[in-house]
């Protein structure tokens, strides 16, 4: 056989990709999520949303964690819609990466460390085990100006969160699926303000929010001189725990954000709501899938990417 000529398509992402180069790899990074978790609790919804970040900028290649250079170009970290990504998800990969090199040097990107450690975090926060293909490489730069147009704002409509996932080649039920992610984390205030006090330009609150979560969520973030960093919680029932609750809460008109309630609001996604809101293991079924989907965007081969020593540089 001929081993030339082969496509970026050759080599998918596979299960196996590191079964001679780093056998060990998901027991070592699950040496550090685990303890990351016991430390930092906050590291799993943070790294949950780091991976996503990664994927839809520019694919799952890494190039959210890189670090800005004195004198360089803004990266993406640096632009508004990663400035609240918290630290502890970058130490977590940082850690990871660290002890990967020890045990196999060179050999594991840290694209792949993050999409693994993110499984890590679902499946430790009560969510499903899914096994992570790998395979990504790399990215050689990070630049902030890519950021904007490929991340969803909290006040987008479903139809420009359905556009923006097509274009990743994710479906509606991808959408609805991992926007149960949802389940676990907090937001800051400025991304429902609107929602609370002046609903579209009506000077009224958003009517799509149950009375008393309204009232709670208008003394936790006043109109004007509020603290930036005053954080709600976007499941009040089970604000860390990886369950389906997300879904019943939109049902219930207490989800947080725009987005989120606009998943029941529309008649495309409701029904998907609604039933992932009554079973956690379609839940749970559908939100592996999805984040398998995700894990797949835009990945780099070969030498459109490199497998970086340091996951905050490029080498
Ligand atoms: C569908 C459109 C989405 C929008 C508009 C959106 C927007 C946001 C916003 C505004 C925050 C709060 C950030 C802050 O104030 O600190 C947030 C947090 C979060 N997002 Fe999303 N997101 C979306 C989809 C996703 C997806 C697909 C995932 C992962 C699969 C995800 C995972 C998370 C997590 C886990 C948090 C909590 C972070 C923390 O507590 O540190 N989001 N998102
Ligand atoms: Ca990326
Ligand atoms: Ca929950």
């Amino acid at each position: 056989g001929r081993r030339h000529h082969q496509t970026p398509h050759a080599h998918p992402l596979t299960h196996e990709y590191y079964s001679n180069t780093c056998p060990q790899l998901d027991h070592l990074v699950s040496l550090v999520t685990s303890q990351q978790f016991r430390e930092f609790p906050i590291s799993a919804p943070a790294t949950i949303r780091l991976f996503f970040h990664d994927c839809f900028v520019e694919g799952c290649d890494g190039s959210i964690l890189i670090s800005s250079e004195r004198g360089g170009l803004l990266v993406e970290r640096e632009a508004a819609d990663n400035k609240n990504l918290a630290p502890e998800a970058f130490d977590t990969v940082n850690k990871a990466k660290e002890l990967v090199e020890k045990k196999c040097p060179g050999v594991v990107s840290c694209a792949d460390i993050l999409a693994v450690a993110a499984r890590d975090f679902v499946h430790l926060a009560g969510g499903p085990y899914y096994k992570v293909k790998t395979g990504r490489k790399d990215s050689k730069v990070s630049l902030h100006y890519k950021v904007q147009f490929n991340l969803p704002r909290p006040n987008s409509t479903v139809e420009e969160l359905l556009l923006l996932f097509s274009k990743k080649g994710l479906g509606k039920d991808d959408l609805v699926a991992l926007s149960g992610a949802h389940t676990i984390g907090f937001s800051h205030c400025n991304h429902f303000l609107s929602r609370l006090y002046n609903y579209h330009g009506t000077n009224r609150p958003d009517p799509s929010i149950e009375p008393r979560m309204l009232k709670e969520l208008q003394m936790l973030c006043p109109p004007f001189g509020g603290s930036a960093d005053v954080v709600a919680p976007f499941d009040v029932q089970t604000p860390f725990e990886f369950d389906h609750m997300y879904y019943r809460n939109l049902e219930a008109k207490m989800g947080l954000l725009a987005t989120d309630q606009a998943l029941w609001l529309d008649r495309r996604t409701r029904p998907l709501v609604l039933k992932l809101g009554q079973d956690k293991v379609k839940f749970f079924q559908a939100f592996a899938l999805g984040m398998e989907k995700m894990g797949a965007i835009g990945v780099k081969k070969g030498r459109s990417g490199e497998v970086r020593k340091l996951c905050y540089r490029p080498n």
